[in-house]
């Protein structure tokens, strides 16, 4: 089997969301699909009412094929401080033609405000490896886990766009969604993230910084966080770019367009470059001289997130046979 769906971003790139069916009859959701967590929860029902703004409600009671998982719980917390908290389902999940008929749901009952607030998005669905999942008192698999042994090719691929809708597609490499050759590197599962180490980076049409740049691809997370020596490597290179303590984070001239950033695949010498105005994520203020950078610090965390500033720039094969990424230009 194999399928896939649209992936449409929000302002800025901030989120891509892509249609999920959930129960009988279909309830389609707009989930934001992360590789960097391994839970499905949805606003429902039972989420608090004044959590909600806007979003779409997943209502198992309307749904012939939920059943309860009694007694399960479910609570997570990410890297930004977001977090979100409910009960468990068992349903029908699809993802266009892919169908995994008995796929935790998780309903949230409290959502933080950030979630709230974001009235476009229904949820998350995790593509994290499984000892990320939060169900209590036994974990649940994720759509991919439970999708794996039915795809004709144990893989899903994340081609997300600037500015335009991109897909997700399950079971299939698809030719014509990519150029040049897919370079596979290995993947460290051990914190239940895609995890894996980039050899350097290139600033604008600068030599190759040979310098070890370990991190996950996580599609849930809009930006590229990087360690301070690369990004002050490279803000280094813009005239009035600064770091901004209000906005928490290095702003830039919005222009000229600023050096595009390559970050470096493989021991071949393959790369994936960042055009300039990928750096340039959004507007902070009505005039639209200043720009937030796309590229921001990793500190404090542990580890580099490559996240959609980054992975827009690329089509990449998430490999759950081989436990590898592949990485291509596009
Ligand atoms: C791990 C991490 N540390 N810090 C500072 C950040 C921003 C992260 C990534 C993160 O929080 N991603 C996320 C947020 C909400 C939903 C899904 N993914």
């Amino acid at each position: 089997s194999t399928g896939g769906a649209v992936a449409t971003p929000e302002d800025h790139d901030v989120e891509y969301l892509t249609p999920v069916s959930i129960g009988t009859p279909e309830q389609i959701l707009n989930l934001d699909i992360d590789t960097g967590s391994s839970d499905l929860w949805v606003f429902s029902s039972e989420t608090s009412r004044s959590e909600v703004k806007g979003q779409t409600l997943y209502d198992p009671s309307n749904s012939s094929t939920a059943q309860k998982l009694e007694g399960y719980t479910w609570s997570i917390s990410y890297g930004d401080g977001s977090s979100s908290a409910g009960e468990v389902y068992l349903d029908t999940v699809s993802i266009g033609a892919l169908t995994v008929s008995s796929q935790a749901v998780e309903v949230a009952q409290k959502v933080s405000s950030e979630f709230t607030s974001d009235s476009n998005n229904d949820g998350l669905l995790g593509l994290g490896f499984g000892s990320l999942n939060t169900v209590q008192p036994n974990a649940q698999k994720t759509f991919f886990d439970n999708a794996m042994p039915a795809l004709d090719s144990p893989v899903f691929t994340a081609d997300l766009k600037a500015g335009i809708p991109g897909r997700y597609n399950f079971g299939y490499i698809d030719p014509n969604a990519y150029t040049g050759n897919i370079t596979y590197v290995s993947v460290d599962d051990s914190q239940g993230f895609w995890d894996w180490t980039s050899p350097g980076y290139a600033i604008g049409s600068g030599s190759f910084e040979n310098t070890t740049i370990k991190g996950i691809a996580d599609t849930g997370t809009s930006l590229l966080l990087l360690p301070s020596s690369v990004v002050s490597a490279y803000y280094g290179k813009i005239s009035g770019a600064k770091y901004d303590s209000t906005q928490a984070g290095y702003v830039l001239p919005c222009s000229p367009t600023p050096p595009d950033f390559a970050f470096g695949v493989g021991d071949d010498g393959a790369a994936i470059v960042l055009p300039g105005k990928y750096i340039n994520y959004a507007p902070t203020g009505s005039s639209g001289t200043t720009c937030f950078g796309g590229i921001q610090g990793d500190s404090g965390i542990g580890f580099a997130i490559f996240g959609d500033v980054a992975l827009k720039a690329a089509f990449v094969v998430f490999d759950g046979g081989s436990k590898t990424l592949g990485w291509a230009s596009k």
